[in-house]
C-alpha cells in the first residue's frame, strides 16, 4: 500500500480496524504509532540530520496543510524524496476533516495534557489526543538528537501576515537560528505564547524538548480552493527535512517577532466581540479601544498601550480562549534588516 493511499483510507474509513499494512519505502521502517500516525525510520540515517514530526488536519476544515502533507506523501510513494532522518507524519483529526468541522465533540489543539492520559473522557478528540501523546511519546523513545515539530493549521481570518508562527510558552527560547530557518521557509512572524496552552505543539516542546511551532498557513478554505504557490518554500522546507538536508536559499529572509501579553477568556454565553467581522490577525488597537463583552467579566479595554489582536473568535467554547493580544518584541534577532 502507498503512503498516500494509507493515509486517505484513514481518513474516509467508517471503522479503523483494517489496517495490517502501514505502507512500504525502500529503505525506511514504517511504524504505525497509531492509527494515522506513521514513524519514516531510515535503515541507514545520516546521523547529523535531526528528526521532524510533520501535523496537519488537527483542525478538520485547515486543508491546506493537509494538501501540503499530500505532497510530502506523493513525492515519497514515487521516490522523488528519500527519507534520510526519523519522521514522524500525523493526521490529526479525521472524522473533523471528514465532516469538514474544525472539530467535533471539542477542540483537540486544547486536549495535549499529559495529565488527561490519566482521565476517561471519551469525547472524540479527548480519546484522540491521548492516542496521539502516546504515539509522539513511542516515536521519542526512538531517536535521540534535536527534533523540530511543525504542527500546521490555517487561521480563520485574514492576517497582517498570513503565514506565521506561533512558538509554545517554554522557558528555553527558540534558538535564532531555527527562527531563521522559518523565515526562509516563508514565515513572515512569530508569535511567542506567554503561558502554558496545551495546544498539540506545546505538548512536543514541554514534555519532549522539541523545537516546536504551530504554523498557520494561510486562511481556511475548502480543499481545491487553496493558493498552495506561497506555501513552496515551506513544502522545501518539509522535503529538506525529510531527507535530512539543508534548506537551500539565499539566507536572507526575516520575519517580525511579537509576544502575547494577554488573552480574552470567554467565560460566559453572553460573550461577544466588539471587533468587526474582517478585521485581520496583528490589526493594532489603541488604548481606549473595546475589544470583548462578557456578561461575567464585563467589558475589554485596551489599559496603557496599543495591542495586535490575534485570533479573535467569539464561538469558542466556555472557558476557551477568544482571543490574544501580542505585542512586538523590540529588536527581534531576525528583524536585523
Ligand atoms: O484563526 C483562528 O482563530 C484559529 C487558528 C488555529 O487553529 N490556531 C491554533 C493556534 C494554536 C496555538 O496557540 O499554538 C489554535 O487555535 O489551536
Ligand atoms: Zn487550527
Amino acid at each position: 500500500m502507498s503512503l498516500s493511499d494509507y493515509f486517505a483510507d484513514f481518513i474516509a474509513a467508517d471503522e479503523l480496524t483494517v489496517w495490517s499494512d502501514a505502507g512500504t519505502l525502500p529503505g525506511v521502517s514504517v511504524i504505525e504509532h497509531a492509527p494515522g500516525v506513521l514513524a519514516l525510520m531510515p535503515k541507514a540515517p545520516d546521523p547529523a540530520a535531526g528528526a521532524t514530526i510533520i501535523s496537519a488536519g488537527i483542525h478538520g476544515d485547515e486543508t491546506a496543510p493537509i494538501e501540503l502533507f499530500g505532497e510530502l506523501l506523493a513525492a515519497l510513494d514515487a521516490g522523488q524524496l528519500r527519507v534520510g532522518a526519523p519522521a514522524l507524519l500525523i493526521m490529526g483529526n479525521r472524522r473533523a476533516i471528514a465532516a469538514g468541522k474544525r472539530y467535533i465533540d471539542t477542540n483537540l489543539n486544547r486536549r495535549f495534557q499529559r495529565d488527561t492520559l490519566l482521565r476517561d473522557d471519551e469525547r472524540l478528540e479527548c480519546l484522540r489526543a491521548r492516542e496521539l501523546m502516546q504515539a509522539v511519546d513511542r516515536f521519542m523513545t526512538d531517536i535521540s538528537g534535536p527534533v523540530l515539530h511543525m504542527d500546521m493549521h490555517t487561521a480563520i481570518r485574514d492576517s497582517r501576515y498570513p503565514r506565521f508562527a506561533v512558538e509554545p510558552f517554554s522557558e528555553t527560547p527558540t534558538p535564532d537560528d531555527v527562527w531563521q530557518l522559518l523565515a526562509e521557509a516563508g514565515i513572515q512572524a512569530g508569535l511567542s505564547q506567554h503561558q502554558h496552552s496545551w495546544t498539540f505543539s506545546h505538548y512536543t516542546r514541554h514534555y519532549h524538548g522539541a523545537m516546536s511551532f504551530t504554523l498557520e498557513l494561510g486562511r481556511v478554505a475548502p480543499f481545491g480552493s487553496n493558493d498552495l504557490e506561497p506555501l513552496s518554500p515551506m513544502l522545501d522546507l518539509l522535503r529538506a527535512r525529510i531527507a535530512g538536508t539543508s534548506l537551500k536559499t539565499a539566507g536572507r529572509a526575516s520575519l517580525v517577532r511579537f509576544e502575547v501579553v494577554d488573552e480574552v477568556m470567554r467565560e460566559s454565553d453572553d460573550f461577544s466581540l466588539c471587533l468587526a467581522d474582517d478585521i485581520a490577525n496583528f490589526t493594532e488597537f489603541a488604548p481606549g479601544a473595546c475589544l470583548a463583552r462578557d456578561g461575567i467579566q464585563g467589558d475589554w479595554i485596551v489599559r496603557e498601550a496599543p495591542v495586535h489582536v490575534v485570533f479573535p473568535n467569539a464561538n469558542v467554547e466556555r472557558g476557551a480562549r477568544a482571543l490574544l493580544l501580542a505585542r512586538p518584541v523590540p529588536q527581534a534577532p531576525c528583524d536585523s534588516r
